[in-house]
């Protein structure tokens, strides 16, 4: 048990990362485990509400990919992944933009209920996120498939201002208005970066980076973007963690401060990430 000293320094311990980050913008993609598993979920929206009354602005992007596949599963639709990315053609659209919405209200209705002010939307809201069809390797056709082509963040920063949190889910409209599925990932980064955000965090199902998969202590707690291309020739950085790496750089790119990959198991990851002195996870950082 900790004593009341030890509780009021924890408290203390907070207070410069509380007024470093006061009125600055956190973007959170929020998937894995910590949107499964009922105590985490819960966890991270006190987290949220927690940022939000301290004065930091929390954006969510939500992924949902399990779901997503559990409802193709039920329908009898088989999902096929391209480099990561489903194939997705129109009635796979359907379910994803079903499944996610489904999503996208329970995030905001547990924020709502925690005390938040939780507003949900997806990238066709006031056009924020605009796509364009993405092909896969050798120009393949994976159908709705969409990259960003630009983010309007006014909508968002609209909703900040006025003391919501936004929670975005990864969809995205195309020339006429068709739906594009785009990777949660990319979206969380292509926000932060239009947001010119202060930090973005991935929450994911192991420590952060390894430098050994194999082996949970090995977590590798800075990286700097410079090291990045050697560690995935060497295969140190593989599979899934590609494009979660690639989308800190591209943030770190496009302005974004400092970006994190942390273990979303971890009960309160992120208030541990930016309210302590320790922090946890890795940071992917710019050579500044
Ligand atoms: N160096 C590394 N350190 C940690 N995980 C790594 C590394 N290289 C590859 N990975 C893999 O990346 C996975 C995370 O990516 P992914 O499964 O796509 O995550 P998510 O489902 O959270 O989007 C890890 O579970 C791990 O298998
Ligand atoms: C194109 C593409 O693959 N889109 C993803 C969108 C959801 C997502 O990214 O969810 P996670 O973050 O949980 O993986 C999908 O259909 O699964």
């Amino acid at each position: 048990m900790l004593t009341a000293l030890e509780k009021a320094e924890i408290l203390v311990e907070a207070l410069p990362y509380i007024k470093k980050f006061s009125g600055k913008t956190i973007v959170i993609k929020y998937g894995g485990h910590a949107m499964i598993n009922s105590r985490l979920k819960q966890a991270v929206m006190t987290d949220l509400v927690l940022m939000k009354y301290v004065g930091i602005n929390p954006v969510v992007v939500h992924g949902g990919g399990p779901a997503i596949t559990g409802m193709l599963q039920k329908l009898g639709i088989e999902s096929r992944f391209v480099n990561g990315l489903r194939v997705t053609d129109a009635s796979t659209m359907e379910v994803v933009e079903m499944v996610l919405g489904k999503l996208n209200k329970e995030i905001v209705a547990l924020l709502n209920r925690l005390g938040g002010r939780g507003v949900g939307l997806s990238g066709k809201d006031a056009n924020l996120i605009i796509a364009a069809k993405k092909l896969g390797k050798d120009r393949q056709d994976m159908g709705f498939v969409g990259q960003v082509a630009q983010v309007n963040p006014q909508l968002i920063e609209t909703v900040v201002k006025e003391g919501y949190i936004p929670v975005i889910a990864p969809v995205g409209s195309g020339p006429a208005g068709e739906s594009y599925n785009i990777n949660a990932d990319t979206v969380a980064g292509a926000v932060a970066t239009a947001l010119q955000a202060d930090k973005l965090i991935i929450l994911t199902d192991v420590e952060g980076i390894l430098a050994d998969r194999s082996d949970q202590t090995s977590l590798l707690s800075t990286i700097k973007v410079e090291e990045i291309p050697a560690l995935i020739e060497r295969g140190i950085i593989q599979g899934g963690m590609i494009p979660k790496v690639e989308c800190c750089v591209n943030a770190i790119k496009g302005g974004v401060t400092t970006t994190h990959i942390l273990d979303g198991r971890v009960p309160h990851a992120i208030l541990l990430e930016v309210f302590t002195d320790k922090g946890i996870g890795t940071m992917v950082v710019g050579d500044k």
